[in-house]
């Protein structure tokens, strides 16, 4: 028989974005599955609480670190790894969760406004792939896991600043599992549909108390857990045979692009 093997026990991995939303989720996940998270944003007040509370759940077998780093500044991104690295040893794993957007349309995109979300979303993935990847092959190899969109996938109206970045990390991804397998490290991608998180209840305003639950299969938005356990499982040995591939998890499958239906702007 053959004995499935999802397991992320005593793993590293640095979860990106991590004081709330998907990455938080991200990090919970995988450290109740007894890896060791090392996870950041912006501010120590706010992703401190999320490593405190990790450390100190009887359910979650790894622990974790908080560091404050801003992805958008490589500096601070190989500070992120340097301090992963001088607590866990090595880097398993790495999630770049870390992304964001404001909506607007494209002659309304200022340059810096184009600079800022490209920088936030693509820029920030290629700093930390490129340190943490420097890190895993050194090492014995590892596994990332890339956050891009359905938005990456397909058009939806101002959305040009951020679906350009997101479709950037579907071919980033697939690029580097082609130049990096022969270092033993995996490149995958997950695209979400409309996840509801603090960011999307303030970008768009979107009630979290309305949320079906998960085992609904109705027309609904996704919770961030049905992320997060894609996440885990391209993080396990369970994905063994997929590199360079991206997930699409958006709920019951639509044409086009399920985020404007989901809002009710399209049937
Ligand atoms: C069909 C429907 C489907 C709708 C589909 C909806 C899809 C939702 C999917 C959700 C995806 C997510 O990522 S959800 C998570 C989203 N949540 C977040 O992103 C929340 C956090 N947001 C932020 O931090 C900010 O919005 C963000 C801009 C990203 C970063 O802020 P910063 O402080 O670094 O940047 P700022 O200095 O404020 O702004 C930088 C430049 O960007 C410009 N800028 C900022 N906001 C702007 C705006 N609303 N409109 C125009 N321009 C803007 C500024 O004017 C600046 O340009 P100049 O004036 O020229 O200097
Ligand atoms: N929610 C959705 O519907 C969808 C989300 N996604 C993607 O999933 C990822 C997570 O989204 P979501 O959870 O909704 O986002 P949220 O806005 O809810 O959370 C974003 C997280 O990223 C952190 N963050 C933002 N900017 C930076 C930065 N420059 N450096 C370090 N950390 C940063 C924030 O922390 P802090 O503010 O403390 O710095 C926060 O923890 C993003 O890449 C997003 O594009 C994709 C498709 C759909």
């Amino acid at each position: 028989m053959h004995d499935s093997d999802f397991d992320v026990a005593g793993r590293t991995a640095i979860v990106t974005g991590a004081s709330q939303g998907i990455g938080r989720a991200i990090a919970e996940t995988l450290a109740t599955g007894g890896a060791n998270v090392a996870i950041c944003s912006r501010s120590m007040d706010r992703v401190g609480p999320v490593a405190e509370e990790i450390n100190d759940a009887d359910d979650a077998d790894g622990q974790a670190i908080a560091v404050e780093c801003n992805v958008r500044e490589r500096d601070q991104v190989q500070r992120l790894v340097d301090e992963t690295v001088a607590e866990f040893g090595d880097i398993d794993v790495l999630v770049n969760n870390a992304g964001g957007e404001f909506v607007a349309p494209f002659e309304e995109i200022s340059a810096n406004g184009w600079q800022t979300i490209v920088d936030l979303n693509l820029n920030s993935t290629v700093h930390c792939t490129q340190l943490a990847g420097e890190v895993m092959r050194e090492g014995s190899g590892g596994i990332i896991v890339n956050l891009s969109s359905v938005n990456g996938q397909h058009a939806a109206p101002g959305e040009s600043h951020y679906g350009a970045s997101k479709a950037a990390i579907i071919r980033l991804t697939e690029t580097l599992a082609v130049e990096w397998a022969e270092h033993g490290i995996r490149v995958n991608c997950v695209a979400p549909g409309l996840i509801q998180t603090p960011g999307v209840a303030e970008t768009l305003g979107i009630d979290s108390e309305a949320m079906p639950p998960r085992e609904a299969t109705d027309r609904r938005i996704g919770h961030a857990e049905e992320i997060a356990d894609v996440v885990r499982f391209l993080a396990s040995p369970a994905a063994s045979f997929m590199n360079g591939e991206t997930i699409t998890a958006k709920g019951v499958p639509r044409a086009g692009n399920s985020m404007s239906q989901d809002l009710g702007l399209e049937d």
